[in-house]
């Protein structure tokens, strides 16, 4: 009998550090971790690194032979010479950079102009904004390198590298700095001169199934890649397969054989970890809709889950979800707003439904936009914390307008992250394939009808609003 080979993949998301030790022939998961993160925009990563330390305590990794990181994408990490941060790392959800946004979009000639050089068109999550943002900061100026959060951990995490030119990135977070080409396949340095006015050492790009270093320990790093593309590996996305994850962001995305260039810049036209391309919608707000609405009428998730499944329908009460500004649609000033407040509606459980409707629609348009791109969407494969909630679940299908799997609640960007870590220890050509668990949504006796209705509403409002959610708050009156 063989002997049982075990990795680790690690998932830095937005709101926790989780790392799972699985069984590199099936991936099996045998042992898991985690622990929170800051809840801040602009975050030390030395937050990181500790919560890595919390989540992989007490014997985790003991006789794991590989590990990945995978991470929440668009991070900037400004490093000196000597590999110290020398400025919080601000995130892919911090709105700072949507006026350097503008300025970059105009300086090089417009959407279109973006779209060609790198596949997406810029919005302030993208890391690209972040450094012209940052550029005239005192910070800014002792800054030799910038990296991404996984490339940051990785380099901490090995034992074996000299300095900031041995840090690694791998193609797929790469593809969301805005200075990457699909087309190319390689880096624009030009376009980091343009942005922060002098050029940035870059983390070398390595392959897919390369090992880029190793800890301590001994364990092989791989080259990790960001949280959506290790995502698509830990679903083993297929052509007609649409992942939609509603974490902290709410994406919406499929792996493609060849690049796309969004000129309207909904869809951002990103590479994935083994060679191919992940188009991808990414709205700001998610799970953290549910958590803030059950909040406000005073319910825990469950009894939150189980109020708006008790509710025949919203009445024509509407959230627009934008607690956080908004990405897509792109609004980064924008805020949440409640119409059609009655005193019919006035009740947590029609309050609760109309902030899961809100959220679906969402990503309802997020989905639509990749049907425009010409991407084939047979079914839905619903991950990440919100998709635990049941009324997401059960409306999800009617909303989202295709057929919906549950594959079985797990953490799929640190399973797809241990999955690259296997392909690198394994050698092979391709990664190898481990099963995943589907399950169903119960029906929720939401006609297509209904959801039409509820969708177009949702578009009315928005219509509607739009030129005031564009304002920043103190300038809309
Ligand atoms: N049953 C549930 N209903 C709604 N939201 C949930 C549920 N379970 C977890 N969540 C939410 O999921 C979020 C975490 O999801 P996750 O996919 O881990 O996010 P991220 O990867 O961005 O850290 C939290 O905001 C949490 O409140
Ligand atoms: O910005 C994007 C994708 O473009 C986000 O998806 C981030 O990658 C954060 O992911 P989560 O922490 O929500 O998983």
């Amino acid at each position: 009998m063989s002997q049982q080979r075990l990795v680790a993949g690690v998932d830095c998301s937005t709101q926790a550090t989780k790392v799972v030790v699985c069984d590199a022939a099936t991936g099996e998961v045998l042992r898991e971790g985690r622990a929170p993160h800051p809840d801040a925009t602009q975050v030390d990563p030395a937050e990181w690194f500790r919560a890595w330390e919390i989540a992989s305590a007490d014997g985790l990794l003991e006789g794991v032979e590989a590990i990945s990181v995978g991470g929440q994408q668009h991070g900037m990490v400004l490093l000196d010479g000597a590999g110290d941060v020398v400025h919080p790392a601000v995130l892919w959800n911090d709105t700072s950079s949507a006026d350097a946004t503008l300025e970059l979009i105009s300086e090089l000639g417009g959407p279109e102009a973006w779209a060609k050089a790198t596949g997406s068109v810029p919005v302030p999550s993208f890391t690209i904004t972040k450094l012209r943002w940052v550029r005239d900061a005192p910070a800014a100026a002792r800054a030799e390198a910038v990296a991404l959060p996984h490339d940051w951990l990785t380099h901490k995490l090995a034992a074996d590298r000299d300095g900031i030119q041995d840090i690694t990135t791998d193609r797929g977070d790469a593809s969301g700095t805005g200075w990457w080409s699909p087309f190319s396949n390689d880096y624009s340095p030009e376009l980091v001169e343009r942005a922060f006015g002098r050029p940035l050492a870059l983390p070398r790009v390595a392959g897919p199934a390369e090992i880029v270093g190793h800890t301590a320990s001994g364990a092989a790093l791989a080259a990790g890649t960001g949280d959506n593309m290790a995502a698509a590996l830990g679903l083993d996305l297929q052509p007609g397969d649409v992942a939609v994850s509603l974490g902290t962001s709410g994406t919406a995305f499929a792996t493609t054989s060849t690049p796309t260039a969004d000129p309207t810049g909904l869809v951002a036209g990103f590479a994935d970890a083994t060679g191919g391309y992940l188009p991808l919608v990414c709205t700001l707000n998610a799970a953290r809709v549910l958590s803030a609405t059950a909040q406000l009428v005073g319910l825990d998730l469950t009894a939150f889950d189980e109020a708006a499944l008790a509710s025949s329908g919203s009445d024509g009460l509407v959230l627009l979800p934008y607690l956080d500004g908004e990405r897509t649609p792109d609004l980064p000033h924008s805020t949440g707003l409640i119409y059609g407040l009655t005193r019919a509606t006035a009740n947590p459980s029609t309050m609760a439904r109309a902030a899961v409707e809100g959220l679906l629609c969402g990503l309802a348009d997020a989905v639509d936009a990749l049907r425009a791109q010409g991407i084939p969407v047979n079914r839905i494969l619903l991950l990440g914390g919100a998709a635990r909630s049941r009324a997401v679940q059960a409306l999800a299908p009617a909303l989202l307008g295709a057929a919906v799997v549950l594959p079985e609640p797990g953490e799929y960007v640190a399973l797809g992250a241990a999955r690259q870590a296997a392909w690198a220890l394994s050698g092979d050509p391709t990664p190898t394939t481990w099963p995943i668990a589907l399950g169903t949504p119960e029906p929720a006796g939401l006609t297509d009808t209904d959801a039409a209705e509820v969708r177009e509403l949702y578009a009315t409002v928005l219509t509607n609003t739009r030129p005031l959610l564009a304002q920043p708050l103190r300038k809309r009156l």
